[in-house]
């Protein structure tokens, strides 16, 4: 990959259809992961106004640091770039407490985790709205387009994705070249919606980079039965996530009329 022309591309990129969609800047949320970081470090190369958003909600306390940090670095380094933290946590917990009680707690631990991206959303088009900017979303193609690793209007709600092109490994090169702090180059990623430390590769069962090569192996025609050992497995976990989650990377069903009914 040429990394420098790469990048280039995208602060172009997003600087021309801020510029066309008569937008000032964008808002990111930064969790102190790579993918938060690398796109809050694009858009402030645009020279617009960036607002990083930080909005804990029971976070780990080394993954707030590392956004801190992050932030910090980028106020450092472009006059631009603002920061607005918002303490999510006793929103959260007010929603759960208004919520109706469930049998099991186990039962809804995935539905609350989700509540958590979509708690951010609203928050950031809060922010979009009242500034006139635009929400850049952290999104990498793996995730997006392979996996459909992210919350449906949650962190999947924005506006424009600069690097939903880019496998995780070249987000990582990109990071590299940013000069993005080593803390958060060798964080393992997470999705941080559970108030644990388990990491995406707990969740999936499968690492980033073998993510990559079963999505590359989907993407020429292979099968599950041309493969044996863990690369059956990556593959079969690639594919069950990229069929149960088909419904993320489409347009959403519409129900039309026909015309004799009209
Ligand atoms: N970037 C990250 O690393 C990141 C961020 C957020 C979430 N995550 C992970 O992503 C996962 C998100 O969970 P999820 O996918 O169950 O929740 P989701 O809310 O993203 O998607 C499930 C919802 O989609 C709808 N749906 C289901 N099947 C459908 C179909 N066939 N057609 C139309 N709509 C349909 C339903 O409303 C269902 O509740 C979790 O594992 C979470 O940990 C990862
Ligand atoms: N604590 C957080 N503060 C701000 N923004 C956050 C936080 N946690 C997540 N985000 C945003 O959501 C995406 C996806 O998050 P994952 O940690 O990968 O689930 C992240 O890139 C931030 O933009
Ligand atoms: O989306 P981020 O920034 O939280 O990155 P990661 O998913 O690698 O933790």
């Amino acid at each position: 990959m040429q990394t420098e022309k790469v990048i280039t591309h995208i602060v172009d990129w997003l600087k021309n259809y801020a510029q066309k969609a008569n937008c000032d800047g964008f808002v990111v949320g930064v969790s102190g992961g790579i993918d938060s970081a690398v796109t809050s470090t694009l858009c402030a190369k645009t020279n617009l106004n960036l607002l990083c958003v930080e909005m804990p909600i029971h976070q780990g306390k080394n993954q707030v640091t590392r956004a801190d940090r992050h932030i910090e670095w980028l106020m450092e380094n472009f006059p631009n770039v603002n920061r607005q933290p918002v303490n999510l946590t006793p929103v959260f917990d007010s929603l759960v407490a208004s919520l109706p009680k469930v049998e099991n707690e186990e039962d809804r631990h995935m539905s609350l985790a989700n509540t958590r991206a979509r708690l951010r959303m609203t928050t950031l088009y809060y922010f979009a709205a009242l500034k006139g900017y635009l929400v850049a979303g952290t999104g990498n193609k793996v995730e997006d387009f392979g996996i459909g690793f992210y919350t449906k209007y949650g962190d999947g709600g924005v506006d424009l994705s600069p690097i939903a092109d880019l496998l995780k490994t070249e987000v990582y090169e990109l990071g590299r070249v940013l000069g993005v702090n080593e803390d958060i180059m060798t964080a393992p990623p997470t999705d941080g919606l559970w108030g644990d430390s388990r990491t995406d590769e707990d969740q999936i069962g499968a690492s980033y980079p073998e993510l990559e090569w079963a999505m590359k192996m989907d993407n020429i025609g292979k099968t599950s039965d041309e493969f044996t050992g863990r690369e059956k497995t990556v593959f079969d976990i690639y594919k069950r996530y990229n069929t149960n989650n088909k419904h993320k990377m489409i347009p959403i069903p519409i129900c039309e009329i026909p015309a004799h009914l009209k």
